[in-house]
């Protein structure tokens, strides 16, 4: 099976301002200039209960390891950047993590905990089965832990290395302000009602993103993440076959888009395509004892056994961001979700907004990230700092 191809364009940048990938000139991101992060409550109930009880809560801060871990967002940089030299899949892989992370209860790690006792773990959740990127995760905190123990957050680990991933992928940089720390519980069912569905039409997807404060243009900056990584063919493979129940593909597809599709995915692997009977169980990705091996395995072994499409299927010249919605425009949307953003007249407008301006699109696309991992975050005296980011410490 094909591997990721990825925009590998670094732009480098340091700690306080950072400029983006395509051309350094237009953007330079100082982050006193951005403005104040709204924390949006998505916590759980006893949770934001016991906030509202505490009253004094420490707010997220730039560079809150200064003191405690310095080397903490170096650490998180390279890790992420020598595993990506390996395997590039790691890169929207993480990224991918991190929305499904923020998403749910807020950003807190939760998705990251291993199913134990008195919950039912976000890991086990359908629309979680093929989140791939916790053994990447692993590493990067037994490194963490290494150089500073007990300090530095699961959830600050992955929406920073989400941030690592976005630059290495050719995205924009956008300052991130930490000190987050990890719940003590994951939220399984929550997940499985709150995340979108690669099924949804345009109104479900506009009410799932407004529940957790993200307008129109908010939504359409953030699919363009679907410019990189890979979707595996059971998420589409009605739309090439069998769309509602017609025995023929999606009428809104482009015909060549179909046929390219139909060739990556074709009606005998239907089997293999069943979300019940070839998705990775939890069970099957999560390894006990993380390697750098491990990651590898696992990456391809998603890619191996499941057909897939390259999002980036023009290759990795194209930049972040300009494909896609390029694409959404000529009917090559390849989930229908994706697509449904230009049925919409304020969502096309983005659309084409974003087609035909990287620089807007990298812009927006930093404002809402920055927007994403600042979801229902728990800081101090709230959650703790796990230790191991699949148990509670
Ligand atoms: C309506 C909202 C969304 C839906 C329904 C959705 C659904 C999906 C699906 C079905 C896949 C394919 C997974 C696979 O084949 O294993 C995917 C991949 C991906 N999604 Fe989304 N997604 C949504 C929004 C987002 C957002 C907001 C982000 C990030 C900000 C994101 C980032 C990614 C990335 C990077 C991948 C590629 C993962 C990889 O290659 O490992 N998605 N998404």
């Amino acid at each position: 099976q094909d591997d990721i191809d990825t925009n590998n364009k670094f732009s480098s940048h340091d700690d306080k301002y950072c400029s983006l990938s395509d051309d350094e000139s237009h953007y330079i991101f100082d982050v006193d200039s951005f403005p104040p992060l709204p924390m949006f409550a998505t916590t759980s109930h006893v949770e934001r209960k016991l906030q509202q009880q505490t009253g004094a809560r420490e707010s997220l801060k730039y560079d809150y390891y200064h003191q405690t871990c310095p080397q903490a967002e170096r650490i998180i940089r390279s890790s992420v950047r020598d595993l990506f030299k390996k395997r590039p899949q790691i890169a929207p892989a993480l990224l991918r993590l991190a929305f499904h992370d923020c998403f749910v209860e807020g950003c807190d790690a939760s998705v990251l905990l291993d199913p134990a006792e008195g919950f039912h773990s976000e890991k086990e959740s359908p629309p979680n089965e093929s989140l791939k990127g916790f053994d990447v995760i692993d590493i990067i905190k037994s490194e963490l832990e290494e150089a500073c123990p007990g300090v530095v957050s699961c959830a600050d680990t992955v929406v920073l290395a989400a941030r690592e991933s976005v630059i290495l992928t050719g995205g924009p940089f956008y300052p991130l302000k930490t000190g987050r720390r990890d719940s003590v519980a994951s939220f399984g069912e929550v997940a499985t009602f709150e995340l979108p569905s690669p099924q949804d039409d345009l109104s479900k997807m506009i009410v799932s993103f407004s529940s957790k404060g993200f307008d129109e243009r908010e939504a359409v900056s953030l699919l363009g993440a679907h410019s990189t990584g890979v979707i595996h063919c059971k998420f589409f493979i009605n739309r090439l076959y069998n769309f509602s129940g017609t025995n023929s593909s999606d009428p809104t597809m482009n015909s060549e888009f179909v046929s390219l599709l139909r060739s990556k995915c074709n009606t005998n692997q239907a089997s293999l395509m069943s979300p019940a009977s070839k998705a990775q169980s939890p069970s099957q990705l999560v390894s006990s004892s993380p390697s750098p091996s491990s990651i590898m395995d696992e990456l391809a072994s998603a890619l191996v056994e499941e057909p897939a499409m390259k999002m980036d299927y023009e290759g990795p010249g194209a930049n972040f961001g300009t494909l896609y919605y390029r694409s959404l425009l000529q009917g090559r949307g390849i989930l229908y979700v994706d697509q449904q953003l230009t049925t919409g007249e304020e969502t096309k407008t983005w659309v084409q907004a974003y087609a035909s301006d990287v620089s807007l699109f990298h812009k927006d696309f930093g404002l809402v990230m920055m927007k994403l991992s600042n979801l229902g975050v728990l800081t101090a005296p709230m959650g703790q700092v796990r230790k191991d980011c699949r148990k509670v410490s």
